[in-house]
């Protein structure tokens, strides 16, 4: 692969800090306050997946009994509790080989972006203190079509005033990996080979990434 690499696009949970915990205590507290059975199994399918497509697997077939304000109304119960531990996050929370990371994008000279489908992304950003080292942020807000839609990376591309073939993304979701194919750019999965195998490369960790060996590699 001859490739001519000017940005890397990352997405934030699960690549440069671990929210799924949290995102998991949120949909468990609303999940045992209507009755309905939730486990840290079926939480594994919601990563990545944006808000009002977790609470409709969350909700399964129960989906028939509420009606749209009330749909609406525990997305909103649901976000009131994920931004009450977000509250407490810190630099503490940034992922094993997160900083590093961050630090030799930056070295290499290279465009560096966050592509989230979360809309409290900036929020997270925030809590960690890093958002001054992107030179742009995408969140839940910034597209219509939430991935698998390959519509947020280009989006982020078209802001960064690069090519969709000039990008590699980091990412640790089966559907962002699917978005970063369907956006034609070089889709790195970060995360087990049952999640994230169908990308162009995979890592099992941010931790376990090496850009240096991986981008001379792409040459
Ligand atoms: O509810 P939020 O903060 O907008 O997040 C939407 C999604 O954002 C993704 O980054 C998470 O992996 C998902 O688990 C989450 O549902
Ligand atoms: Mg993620």
């Amino acid at each position: 692969m001859n490739k001519d690499i000017k940005a890397i696009i990352l997405d934030l949970d699960g690549v440069v800090t671990e929210t799924s915990e949290y995102h998991f205590q949120g949909w468990k507290r609303l999940a045992e306050e209507e009755g309905i059975s939730f486990t840290r199994e079926d939480n594994e399918q919601l990563r990545g997946v944006s808000r009002s497509k977790s609470l409709e697997l969350l909700l399964g077939d129960y989906i028939d009994n509420y009606t749209k304000e009330e749909f609406q109304e525990m997305m909103d119960r649901k976000n009131g509790y994920y931004q009450e531990y977000l509250t407490e996050m810190g630099e503490e929370d940034l992922l094993p080989g997160a900083r590093e990371l961050l630090d030799e994008i930056k070295e290499r000279g290279l465009k560096m972006a966050i592509a989230s489908a979360s809309r409290n992304a900036k929020t997270v950003l925030k809590g960690l203190d890093i958002t001054q080292e992107f030179n742009t942020i995408s969140d839940g807000y910034s597209v219509e079509n939430a991935k698998p839609a390959p519509d947020i990376f280009l989006h982020t591309a078209k802001k960064l005033g690069v090519k969709p073939e000039e990008c590699v993304v980091l990412e640790d979701a089966e559907s962002g990996v699917d978005a970063a194919l369907a956006a034609d750019m070089v889709a790195v999965g970060v995360g087990p080979k049952e999640r994230v195998g169908h990308g162009d490369y995979r890592f099992d960790s941010t931790a376990d990434i090496n850009l240096t060996e991986f981008l001379d590699n792409l040459k």
